[in-house]
Formats: structure tokens, sequence, C-alpha cells
């Protein structure tokens, strides 16, 4: 969709801004460029729509090579979304949203009507906001309101050069969030700048890792963060890459421990007969649904079913269950599974495909599950391939 092919920009104080830069962004992909400041991201974002115009090399948006195309033309196709937003001061945020179309040869109503769906869609109810001006707006609405503005014209390719870099982390973290499930369900081709690498990795279904004008890695973020290819890029990453990478590292089915399973109206006697022959200390216990309801240690089924024998009527294993409310979508990510784990104080966690249990993952499964998709990743072969020496239990 967004292909850059040995582009470089040389300026004629000598400075060369990128250099011999050769990637593609697909259709429909967010890719961020990440880099320290001054590294070339903002230039190469704005060769895009011809803001800043090559040296050499050149750049082609759906095969179709941009300096041939008239810039208005071009930028028409590209929405822009910048960190000073640049709102029109005297306009209202509806019709600061509503320009673009309008500029397209909408009629003004039908262009205000659509802004008012788009400012609905990122979060700013039109009623309340939409006849505010700019300068009546927290920083972060006003940035919901620059997102809006650059898909007013539905364009198929979002620029975003630190849309969300003026506000505060927490603000941040909901536009981010926010802009993820927009882009789950506009799938725009995005190429999208920060020099944050947080935003970076979980933004972006790649990244592009940028040295002095050049990309040091262009790969997704689980790799990036799991086998940087360069010391620039594992120190760009942080020495805490392994805790990021928790947030990138989805729970597959491999990863889980498959304890004895019993179930709420199961006989004491029976389960422990289950456990004894597995030599299992507990087991999960599932209620009537099949739904996980808890666990139930090997000793109180052996209790349990002791009086059984004395003849006292028995009991099922309800009446020894206790309760464990952890629980987790397969797929979620491993940060997920260790966040749900301190805050039940669990040991382990049941793992949920759609509504059917399908095992459980123990902090010792979480380690090696991270492990071995790190290997993976640097191997490039699947996750399951991959076994990984562990230390023996004590
Ligand atoms: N007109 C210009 N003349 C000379 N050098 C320039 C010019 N414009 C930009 N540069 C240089 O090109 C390099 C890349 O700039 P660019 O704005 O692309 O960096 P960036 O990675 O986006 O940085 P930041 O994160 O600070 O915005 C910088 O060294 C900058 O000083």
């Amino acid at each position: 969709m967004i292909r850059f092919e040995h582009v470089t920009k040389s300026y004629p104080d000598g400075t060369t801004a990128v250099d011999d830069l050769s990637f593609e962004v697909a259709k429909g992909e967010l890719v961020t460029l990440v880099g320290p400041s001054g590294c070339g991201k903002t230039t190469t974002m704005k060769m895009v729509n011809r803001l800043i115009e090559p040296t050499s090399g050149r750049i082609l948006l759906d095969g179709e090579d941009i300096s041939t195309i008239d810039p208005v033309g071009l930028r028409r196709r590209i929405g822009y979304v910048i960190q000073q937003v640049g709102l029109f001061p005297h306009k209202t945020v509806l019709d600061n949203t509503a320009t673009v179309p309008h500029l397209l040869g909408r009629p003004r109503k039908e262009a205000r009507a659509r802004a008012a769906e788009l400012l609905d869609l990122v979060g700013l109810d039109p009623s309340t906001y939409g006849d505010r001006y700019p300068d009546q707006l927290s920083g972060g609405q006003r940035q919901r309101v620059g997102v809006a503005r650059a898909l007013a014209a539905d364009p198929p390719v979002l620029l975003m050069d630190e849309p969300f870099g003026a506000v505060d982390p927490v603000v941040r973290e909901h536009l981010q969030n926010e802009f993820l499930r927009l882009q789950s369900t506009l799938h725009k081709t995005v190429l999208f700048v920060t020099h944050d690498i947080e935003e970076a990795v979980r933004l972006g279904d790649r990244i592009a890792v940028y040295g002095a004008g050049r990309i040091e890695q262009f790969d997704t973020p689980a790799t990036v963060l799991g086998a940087p290819a360069t010391d620039y890029t594992a120190e760009f990453v942080g020495a805490d890459r392994g805790l990021k990478r928790l947030s990138v590292t989805p729970v597959e089915t491999g990863d889980l421990e498959q304890p004895p399973v019993v179930h709420l109206d199961d006989t004491a006697a029976s389960a422990a007969g289950r456990l004894r022959a597995d030599g299992a200390p507990w087991a999960v216990v599932l209620d009537g649904d099949g739904s996980p309801y808890g666990w139930v240690p090997a000793e109180a089924l052996a209790e349990g079913s002791g009086a059984l024998t004395k003849g006292s009527g028995g009991s099922t294993v309800r009446e020894h269950a206790r309760r464990m409310d952890a629980r987790l979508p397969l797929g979620a990510p491993l940060r997920q599974a260790l966040s749900a784990m301190l805050q039940h104080d669990a040991g382990w966690i049941a793992v949920l495909d759609g509504d059917r249990y399908v095992g459980v993952l123990t902090p010792a499964r979480l380690h090696t599950a991270l492990r071995r998709s790190t290997t993976a990743d640097a191997a490039n072969v699947p996750r399951g391939k991959v076994t990984v020496d562990t230390v023996p239990d004590a």
C-alpha cells in the first residue's frame, strides 16, 4: 500500500535526514516509526504526503509513484494528525471536523452530519462538544477532534505524527485504546510516529526502529522486544524488554498445564481416586456447565471420601471445593495473566476458549511461555516447535 524504495532525503547543509530507506506498509496495517529525536521519523512521514520531497528514491501509494500525483489530490487520500492538532481556533468543533468533507464538495449540512458521527466515534458527544471552540476543550479532547477530522474524508491512509504526545500518560493510554478500537473496525493503513517505545509496541502491527536516518529493525513488537537485531535496538527498547514483551505475547494452548479435572457433583470418593491415580495434589473443579468453579485439594477429598467409608452418606466435591475466580481468555497477553494472578493472589489461573475451559496457566508456565516465544521469534519458527530447559521442581 505504501512502499518506500531507496528513499533518501538530504538537505543543502549536508544533513541526511533519511538514508536509503526501503520498507512497505501493507493495506490495513499500522506501522509505528519509533526512534530518538532527530532520527528522521517526521521526514519519512512528510514525504508520504509530499510536504517534503525526497532527494532520491521513490514512494509508491497503491503502486502509484506519488511524485506523479498532484499534491492536493494526494493529500485528500491521506489523513494527517499531528501533535499540535492545528484546529481552527475560530471554528466550532463540529465545523472543524466538517471542514474537509465540505471542501471536498459535500453540502454543508451533510458534512456536519458526518462530522457529528465522527465525533461520536472518537468518544465526544456532538451535542455536548460540537458547539464548543477548541480552547474550551482539554488537550485529550482536542486530540480526539484531530483524529475525527483526519477521518472525515474517509481516507484509506492515515499519517499520525506523535498525535497523543501532548497529553498526560493516563489520557494517553485512554486515547491509544480508543484508537486501537477504531482501527479494529476501520482498518486504515497507518504510519504512526512516536518516540515512545511503549506506545510503538502497544499500537504497532509492526515497528520500524530508527537509528540516525535508517531503520535498524522492522518487525513485529514481539520480535523487536524478544530478539533485538542490533545492540542499538536492544538499548533503545530498554533493559526491561522482557517485561514489555509480556504485553505482546499471547497465551497459547501449548502453554497450559492440565491438572486433573473433577465436577462439583462427582462423589468425593471418585474424585479422590482420580487424584491418587494421577499423584496430583489438587484438581480443577468445573460446575455443571463445564465452567471453572475453583479447585479442590487432594487431602480434603481424601477426608471426604473417608466419611463415605464410615457410612455417613459420603460427600460430593461441592462440599470440599474452593472458589477461584481468576480466569483468562485464550490469546490474552501474558501481562494480563500475571496481573490477574497478582490481583487474585492465585498460583494459577483458569484459561477459557470462549466458554470452554482449556487448562490452567501457572507462574512457571508463564515464564516458560515467555522464553519459548522469545526463542521462537528469534529463530522465526512457531512457538509450539520450541522446547526450553526448565529448572526441575524442588
Ligand atoms: N530544513 C532542514 N534543513 C536541515 N536539516 C533538517 C531540516 N529539517 C530537518 N532536518 C534534520 O533532519 C533530521 C531528521 O529530522 P526529523 O524531523 O525527521 O526527525 P524526527 O525523528 O521526526 O525527530 P523528532 O522526534 O524530534 O520530531 C534532523 O537531524 C533535523 O535536524
